[in-house]
């Protein structure tokens, strides 16, 4: 698959499943945007199989020296399992994969990982990045576990501002020392948005976001 089919695919998918609306949303940094990326709503085994190969595309690059696959909760925890799946089936990689919980679990087994215990190279597996809030716990998660966080792959880089000047991708690549990699970024939903006529008042908004969060 070519990257620009992995592009168009995840667009597709994305619009189909009504993962991707425009509007006004409140994220999870408190910036309001104009559109919002509901990786949560993908609820067929056909889109986890076009997904999966979507971020399997993506993270191939990174696969040397890999072990393992870590999906944060919640959104994740579906998108790692479906990398997994992808990794073993087309790139004949059978990578561990690891999830966490976002409150830990007082009976039973107890704890915060559930699958693979975390060990040697883990490429983080995740829906989108904003402000890079959750990369960095999921970052410190891995580490205080004794594994080594090397990259990052997700579906959907807003290419906004981090917690200072620069995105919160270079943010992760410099400060974290991690490779970060995503499917699609803010710029191709701006292409996509170009081509749809009817969406011009969405278009102008994004155009707005991207003058106050954008880098
Ligand atoms: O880069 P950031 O500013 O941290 O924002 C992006 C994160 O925000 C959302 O997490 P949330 O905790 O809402 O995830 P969930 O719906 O998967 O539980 C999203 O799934 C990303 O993980
Ligand atoms: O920043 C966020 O909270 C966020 C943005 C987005 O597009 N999708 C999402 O699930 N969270």
């Amino acid at each position: 698959m070519q990257e620009s089919d992995s592009k168009n695919q995840f667009i597709e998918l994305a619009i189909r499943f009504g993962a991707l609306k425009f509007g006004e949303f409140t994220l999870k940094s408190g910036r309001v945007s104009p559109y919002f990326f509901n990786a949560g709503v993908f609820s067929t085994g056909e889109a986890m199989a076009t997904l999966g190969n979507c971020y399997a595309q993506a993270a191939q690059p990174m696969l040397e020296g890999l072990d393992g696959l870590f999906g944060p909760a919640y959104k994740g925890i579906p998108l790692a399992t479906a990398a997994g799946i992808a990794l073993r089936t087309r790139y004949d990689r059978d990578l561990a994969i690891t999830f966490d919980r976002k409150e830990p679990k007082t009976h039973g087994e107890g704890g915060i990982l559930l699958g693979a215990p975390l060990t040697g190279n883990i490429l983080i597996v995740d829906d989108v990045i904003t402000a890079g809030t959750a990369i960095r716990h999921s970052v410190d998660l891995i580490r205080d576990h004794g594994a080594n966080p090397v990259g990052v792959v997700i579906g959907l880089d807003r290419c906004e501002r981090g917690v200072g000047a620069q995105s919160a991708v270079e943010e992760v690549q410099t400060s974290l020392g991690l490779t970060v990699t995503s499917v699609i970024t803010m710029h191709d939903i701006i292409e996509w948005l170009e081509m749809q006529p009817e969406l011009n008042g969405s278009l102008q908004k994004m155009n707005a976001y991207r003058e106050q969060y954008g880098v």
